[in-house]
């Protein structure tokens, strides 16, 4: 059972920790230059400083390279071989889109190992063959955690692993035990289902089930302990099984975090997007680039204070190599907010410390670093870590077990100590990571964060990740200036109706400042052009039927900007649906615009069809008014081969999906499996197409 804990570097850590309080702040920096000296000394013989021609490497470590190590070496694809490399209990496969279920792989790794002592191995699915599961030996638990995206699909990294499982591959698996979580949403009409298919699949292969599967649901806010509770059972039941004992859990860092050692500037990440090592970039995704706001302007405000929609035009022209598509994605990395960081280093007790480099490395066998290697801790906070999301419970209580004091240590664990409680928590104020750590002080005021390490910080606190918004730009009308609508809307607290929480995106795009503004904050934004599947037919003359709620409505106003510029040059084009759902007319985003093309360049064209939900005595959706519309909707998907588009809330994308099938039933007396049928020949022939949200 080797797990990693420590590297070489921890003796010597240990030696300048324990100085630390002899020496004075000046004397702490200067210590790395002296051993520095001393090693030089000791190499020449002489102090006379003579040009090496490899002087820089002495300041050079040798993980800032370590992703071009990972990378050159050639890893096995064979599921087994890294099984009995490391001797592991477990093999955890991963598939996950956006880190949540990569995330919980990891957290399961660790705490099996420090738990229980058990050794365990993280598997991205895209790292090894499929086929090769079966060689699995069947004393070790094979745990499968995957999310379901795109309409019911995996994720990319879990595409080859499922197109495996559909193959009906001749492999036995009856000598394999095996456990799963799938991370879904419930508003999704295809709730989960990766995991349940992929857990269908091998259990026909003879896999015995070792625990009930898990599902986390996104819907019901609930993915987190959903995920908790799944643990618990499974590592009872391994307990149980191999009679094992909790040990004592004593926090084990999986970073190594060095302060006080000279960084060359240009090592030093401050800002930059930071990828992990061996990410590539593909035909579907450009390189993260820097570019500046040149506009921002509000589109509509509501009643609900904070709220509002925000137009943000970004300026690719400094890049000409980056190009998008009409309908893609741009993913935006944000800040975390200012309060929010200065509220962290101040508890922490960082103040002295904000800028001056630190070296982070991984300890862990199974974990490649999630930050940069050198950075500050001011920019850790600020761009890397995500430090302004609600904390989950296991966080409260793995603070709770490193509390400085036994009051905290009871009062935090009493809080995490079961679902309920932590839901009233939760309920009952804006619970940060840093406001959690000032909660504590509350419950003993003598008691100080200042020797929390920064390790257990990084390991607790989930790392930034970047937000996607569909572009609301035509490429063909605007092929340099990019815009992004964004819906800036605070959450609520049940129990504190005073307290209104920012998304960090969005109130970091809605406080961005234009380029040309002297008391810009930052004008950049870090940004990545991705290619989506929502795209418009070949043929120009293909209908569309649109749907969209709120600011789902951004790509189709692409799309109509383009349709717009096409019909311009005189070519043909077909007819086009649109069906918007809005509280009333002051949220009916591009209204002007979208109502002008309707009678100008687009004239007997574009049809505008819009339900308000709140303007009347009647509530009107959006699938309100395609049921009113149903029989020219049907018309053109049925007899003219319109292409089919809906854009917005999960939900509403269901009920929409529901009204077209009872749509088709009744007047054209189809069965529920012929309408599956027809809509997934539809999905096949780029004829329908979803882009919705949790
Ligand atoms: C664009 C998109 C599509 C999604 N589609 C589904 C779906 O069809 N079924 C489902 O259960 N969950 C769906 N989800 C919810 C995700 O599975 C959920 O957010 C999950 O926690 C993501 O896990 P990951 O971060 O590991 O990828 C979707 C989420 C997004 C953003």
């Amino acid at each position: 059972m080797a797990f990693l804990n420590n590297n070489g570097t921890q003796p010597l850590l240990h030696a300048l920790e324990s100085l630390r309080g002899k020496l004075s702040h000046d004397d702490f920096l200067l210590l790395p230059l002296v051993i520095l000296g001393s090693v030089y000394i000791f190499n020449c013989g002489s102090i006379i400083p003579k040009k090496d021609p490899y002087d820089y490497m002495w300041f050079e470590r040798p993980q800032a390279d370590a992703a071009a190590c990972v990378q050159s070496e050639k890893r096995s694809r064979k599921a087994a071989d890294i099984v009995r490399q490391r001797d592991a209990d477990l093999i955890i496969f991963w598939g996950s889109q956006s880190g949540t279920a990569e995330g919980y792989a990891h957290r399961l790794a660790r705490e099996s190992h420090q738990r229980y002592k058990l050794v365990a191995v993280v598997a991205d699915l895209a790292d090894y063959d499929a086929e090769t599961i079966a060689a699995i030996p069947s004393a070790t638990l094979a745990i499968f955690i995957m999310s379901t995206y795109g309409e019911g699909d995996p994720s990319d990294n879990a595409q080859d692993f499922i197109s495996w499982t559909r193959s009906n591959p001749d492999v036995n698996l009856s000598h394999l035990k095996i456990a799963a979580f799938g991370c879904g949403n419930s508003n999704y009409r295809y709730f989960n289902k990766t995991i349940e298919e992929a857990v269908n699949s091998l259990l026909k292969l003879g896999a015995i089930p070792f625990t009930p599967t898990g599902k986390g649901d996104e819907a019901t806010r609930t993915t987190e302990e959903d995920f908790v509770e799944w643990k618990e059972r499974l590592l009872s039941t391994l307990c149980l099984e191999h009679e094992l004992t909790e040990a004592e859990t004593a926090y084990e860092p999986e970073v190594e975090v060095i302060k006080g050692e000279y960084v060359p500037q240009r090592d030093l990440q401050l800002g930059t997007p930071f990828q992990k090592a061996g990410t590539k970039l593909s035909a579907t995704t450009t390189a993260i680039v820097p570019v500046p706001v040149t506009q921002r302007t509000c589109l509509s405000r509501y009643s609900a204070p904070g709220r509002s929609v925000i137009e943000v035009k970004i300026d690719l022209t400094a890049h000409p190599h980056i190009k998008y598509k009409t309908g893609d994605h741009i993913a935006v990395w944000p800040e975390n907010a200012a309060q929010e960081v200065e509220s962290l280093i101040a508890i922490l007790g960082l103040q002295d410390e904000r800028s001056k480099p630190i070296r982070i490395s991984s300890v862990s066998a199974n974990k490649e670093l999630e930050v940069p290697a050198s950075t500050t801790i001011e920019a850790l906070f600020c761009h890397y870590l995500e430090i302004s999301g609600p904390v989950s419970r296991e966080t409260i209580l793995a603070v709770a077990r490193v509390a400085p004091s036994a009051a905290i240590r009871d009062g935090l664990s009493a809080i995490g100590k079961d679902r309920e409680t932590y839901a009233l928590f939760l309920e009952s104020d804006y619970f940060t990571f840093s406001r959690l750590l000032a909660l504590g002080c509350g419950m003993d005021s003598s008691a100080s964060w200042h020797e929390l390490p920064l390790s257990f910080v990084i390991d607790n606190i989930p790392r930034m990740q970047p937000r996607l918004y569909s572009i609301s730009s035509s490429r063909i009308v605007s092929p340099r200036q990019v815009s992004l609508t964004v819906s800036v809307k605070p959450s609520l607290i049940s129990g504190r109706p005073d307290i209104s929480i920012p998304g960090i995106t969005s109130s970091f795009l809605a406080n961005t400042r234009d380029s040309d503004d002297t008391v810009a904050r930052r004008s950049n934004l870090y940004v990545q052009i991705r290619e989506s599947t929502f795209k418009l037919p070949a043929t120009d003359n293909t209908p569309l039927v649109m749907v969209a709620a709120g600011t789902g409505i951004a790509p189709f106003r692409a799309f109509i900007q383009e349709k717009a510029r096409i019909a311009s040059i005189g070519k043909q084009v077909g007819k086009l649906i649109l069906f918007f759902g809005c509280q009333a007319d002051s949220d009916y985003l591009y209204a002007d615009e979208l109502r002008e093309l309707s009678t100008s360049s687009l004239a007997g064209k574009l049809k505008l069809v819009v339900a308000f939900s709140r303007a009347g005595a009647q509530k009107v959706y959006v699938q309100d008014r395609v049921r009113q519309e149903q029989q020219e909707v049907l018309q053109l998907l049925c007899e003219q081969d319109a292409a089919f588009y809906i854009c917005g809330a999960s939900t509403m994308a269901k009920e929409v999906g529901n009204t077209l099938s009872q749509a088709l039933q009744e007047t054209r007396n189809w069965s529920e499996a012929q309408i599956m049928e027809w809509r997934d020949s539809a999905k096949k022939s780029k004829r329908w197409f979803e882009d919705v949200w949790g």
